[in-house]
């Protein structure tokens, strides 16, 4: 822990972009305007460091940004972190600047990339967790997912109608390479007949056999809501295991509107709360910490730690599913 009090801190948006990363950047840079410190944005994340590409930020440059989705800074998913020379020129951009804090705002990949670049630079670091996925450790949630999960119920609450209408089985594919959650809400929040995610091992036959076993009860229509990584082959395999037993399917992916539009309340409020916390981490000489909510608390918890354990979905959502199907 670092005693002195950094004079200029720097900020960047890495990876998967998640409505409320402008919520949290505002909030970022006026607490530290109020604390008169000095920030610099890094634009594209990672790729702004190494680059020397940044905007010297103030209290007006995040005025209006509130309620927009996608970042200011630009984002992206910069390769040349996973080698020492990358890692060296990101420090020694850092060290050009006399940034004494940099705060993180992205995923996973960004907080490894946080932690590697620290065994390069002495600066403090703060991660804030920014994904759709809310697949980090050490945090209840994450910064865009309240936002993603609305947009993916909005879709399955469009597709019920239609599927009830001509009786029809849907398929809707929602983001999550590696994480259920935006699928597991979606599902529960949808009412779907079916939820498939990467945590939990995929069955074709167990499928089939319960849409079987509905439509004998007299159920006409179903939704089954896929995460994107739920089984090799994606949602084109899980079709055409059920079309191969004579049922007709439509599929819809969802793709990246998920990404996109205006946080919702919570997306913001946490974005805020936590873009406060960070700084005032920054300011207790804090480093190698991610600033996130643990019930109703704001919590440090170290970067590894938070790396160690993904968040897991709540797996007993799809036992309850089964009897909530019905
Ligand atoms: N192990 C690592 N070492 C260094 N940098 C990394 C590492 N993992 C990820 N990064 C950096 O973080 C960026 C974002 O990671 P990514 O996994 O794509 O997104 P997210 O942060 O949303 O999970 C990567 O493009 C890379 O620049
Ligand atoms: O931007 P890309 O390369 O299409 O990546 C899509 C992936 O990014 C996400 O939207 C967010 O994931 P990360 O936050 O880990 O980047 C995933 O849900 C999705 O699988």
């Amino acid at each position: 822990m670092s005693t002195q009090r950094p004079r200029r801190i720097g900020v960047l948006t890495s990876g998967g972009d998640a409505p409320g990363m402008n919520a949290c950047l505002r909030a970022i840079v006026r607490t530290a305007v109020y604390h008169n410190l000095e920030v610099i944005g890094f634009q594209r994340g990672y790729c702004g460091v190494l680059l020397g590409e940044y905007l010297t930020l103030d209290a007006r440059s995040v005025a209006n940004i509130i309620h927009r989705g996608g970042t200011i800074l630009g984002s992206a998913r910069c390769p040349e972190m996973h080698h020492v020379e990358g890692l060296e020129r990101a420090a020694s951009t850092l060290k050009g600047l006399g940034i004494e804090a940099l705060l993180v705002i992205g995923g996973n990949g960004s907080m490894q990339g946080a932690l590697s670049l620290a065994e390069h630079w002495s600066g403090q670091i703060i991660g804030l967790p920014g994904t759709i996925d809310n697949d980090l450790g050490g945090t209840d949630w994450t910064i865009g997912f309240f936002t993603a999960l609305d947009t993916a119920l909005d879709a399955a609450d469009r597709l019920r109608d239609t599927a009830e209408a001509f009786d029809r089985i849907f398929l809707l594919e929602v983001m999550g390479r590696h994480a259920g959650w935006i699928a597991l809400f979606t599902g529960i929040g949808g009412g779907a007949e079916e939820i498939l995610i990467p945590e939990h091992a995929y069955d074709p036959d167990t499928i089939v056999k319960r849409i079987k076993e509905s439509r004998s009860r007299g159920k006409r229509s179903h939704i089954i809501v896929v995460a994107e990584g739920a089984c090799e082959g994606g949602v084109s395999r899980v079709a055409a295991d059920i079309e191969g037993h004579g049922f007709e399917t439509r599929t819809c992916v969802l793709g990246h509107v998920q990404r996109g539009g205006s946080p919702v309340a919570l997306d913001r409020y946490l974005a805020t709360e936590l873009g406060v916390f960070a700084v005032q981490a920054a300011l207790d000489g804090k480093s190698h910490v991610l600033a996130g909510k643990q019930g109703k608390t704001n919590r440090l918890v170290p970067l590894n730690e938070a790396l160690d354990g993904n968040n897991q979905p709540p797996m007993h959502l799809l036992e309850i599913n089964r009897f909530l199907a019905t």
